[in-house]
């Protein structure tokens, strides 16, 4: 079991435990070397009861033993006080005021939820890395889950190459993305649905706020700058297929650098890549981030999805773009690296940067 810097048991707190990522929070966290499940929240429909009476379990294993009993609460930041952090997958409805009144309370959110991304305060994923000048209260989003399984190879290659200029991205996106129980059987089943409200903006836009990195207000106050000055312009293309969980991207990038790299040059770098809050050591970030395959009908979903437990992403078919560069597909499961792993990794960082404070 690794230590945390303080070698201390962390206690945490999930809002929303019994939905779709609430559920995949509760199965990582019952595992997770430093942090212990202390308190599950969710609406008023599942407040009062035990954990297994609330909840519709979905996951392939059982629940476990520490949550079973455990009495479900309403999401008021009174019954949190003791945890140090806090994961939230609530619904975004109820996301805005409780997150708010969370923060208020000087509570550490770490949140998959889309309302406060755009939030200049607020960093996305990585951007949690660069020293954020957090006070005591403070929330960090994850990015969409379609955004984030396509900006891990993108960043890889910004690394080895520099600056990406133009990305076209067409997402294949499983139903598990709508929540529990999400899109009805009679519209996704032989069907494929080429519109996902509100997903195509977020991927255009949360790319840039990642990618661009922290900005210097005039007030000397650095912020998370959605409008940073990265010369990337991103077009989405976003669908919804009968797949239950993994999202798939056909990704096509063209390069500042000319001439560009070569399809062989970008697979290395892609297998290369070590994202940063690896190697100061967080215990969820997979050893292989990325894995590239050379098969040509691969990644596929029902194969791929859970490839270091569903925290790496897999790419493949690398190749020459005849309009932009590269272009190559990616495959990352949205509920583990889209959603509840990539906060636990935030929370993770927090803690070794000192942002969360161990009592
Ligand atoms: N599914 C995915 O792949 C991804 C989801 N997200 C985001 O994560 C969040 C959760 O998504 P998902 O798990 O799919 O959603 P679900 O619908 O499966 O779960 C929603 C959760 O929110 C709780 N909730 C709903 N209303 C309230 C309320 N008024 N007060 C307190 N709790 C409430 C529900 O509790 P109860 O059971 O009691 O109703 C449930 O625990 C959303 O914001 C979503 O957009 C982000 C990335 C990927
Ligand atoms: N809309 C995503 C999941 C999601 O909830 O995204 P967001 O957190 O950006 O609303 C999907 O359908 O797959």
């Amino acid at each position: 079991m690794s230590k945390n810097p303080d070698g201390k048991q962390i206690k945490v707190g999930i809002l929303g435990a019994t939905g779709t990522v609430g559920q995949r929070f509760v199965t990582l966290l019952a595992k997770h070397p430093w942090f212990t499940i202390h308190v599950l929240g969710a609406s008023s429909r599942s407040a009062g009861k035990p954990y297994t009476l609330a909840v519709m379990w979905k996951q392939t294993t059982p629940i476990p033993s520490v949550v079973r009993d455990m009495i479900v609460r309403e999401c008021h930041p009174k019954h949190f006080a003791e945890c140090a952090v806090i994961f939230s997958g609530l619904d975004a409805d109820a996301a805005g005021d409780i997150e708010s009144a969370f923060r208020s309370a000087d509570l550490a959110i770490f949140s998959n939820a889309k309302n406060y991304r755009r939030d200049p305060s607020v960093p996305l994923i990585q951007q949690a890395l660069q020293n954020p000048p957090l006070k005591k209260g403070f929330i960090v989003t994850n990015a969409n889950c379609s955004t984030t399984g396509y900006v891990i190879p993108l960043r890889a290659l910004e690394k080895a190459f520099g600056p990406i200029e133009s990305c076209l991205v067409t997402t294949m996106q499983a139903i598990s993305g709508a929540g529990y129980p999400g899109v009805p059987g009679l519209d996704i089943i032989d069907n494929v649905v080429p519109y996902i409200g509100g997903e195509e903006e977020k991927m255009e836009w949360e790319t840039l706020k990642i990618l661009g990195g922290i900005a210097d207000g005039d007030d000397g106050v650095k912020t998370f700058d959605m409008h940073a000055r990265h010369p990337l312009r991103v077009s989405a293309s976003c669908n919804r297929v009968p797949v239950i969980d993994g999202h798939t991207m056909c990704v096509s990038v063209r390069f500042q650098q000319k001439p560009p790299p070569s399809p062989q040059q970008v697979r290395e770098a892609l297998v290369a890549y070590t994202p940063e809050a690896q190697s100061i050591g967080c215990p969820s970030v997979p050893v292989h981030a990325i894995f590239v395959h050379e098969e040509p009908d691969r990644p596929q979903p029902r194969l791929d999805r859970y490839y270091q437990d569903g925290a790496g992403v897999s790419v493949g078919r690398v190749r020459q773009c005849p309009v932009l560069d590269i272009k190559f597909v990616v495959l990352a499961n949205n509920v583990s690296i889209g959603a509840a792993t990539s906060s636990i990794i935030n929370a993770e960082l927090a803690v070794l940067k000192g942002v969360v404070k161990v009592e």
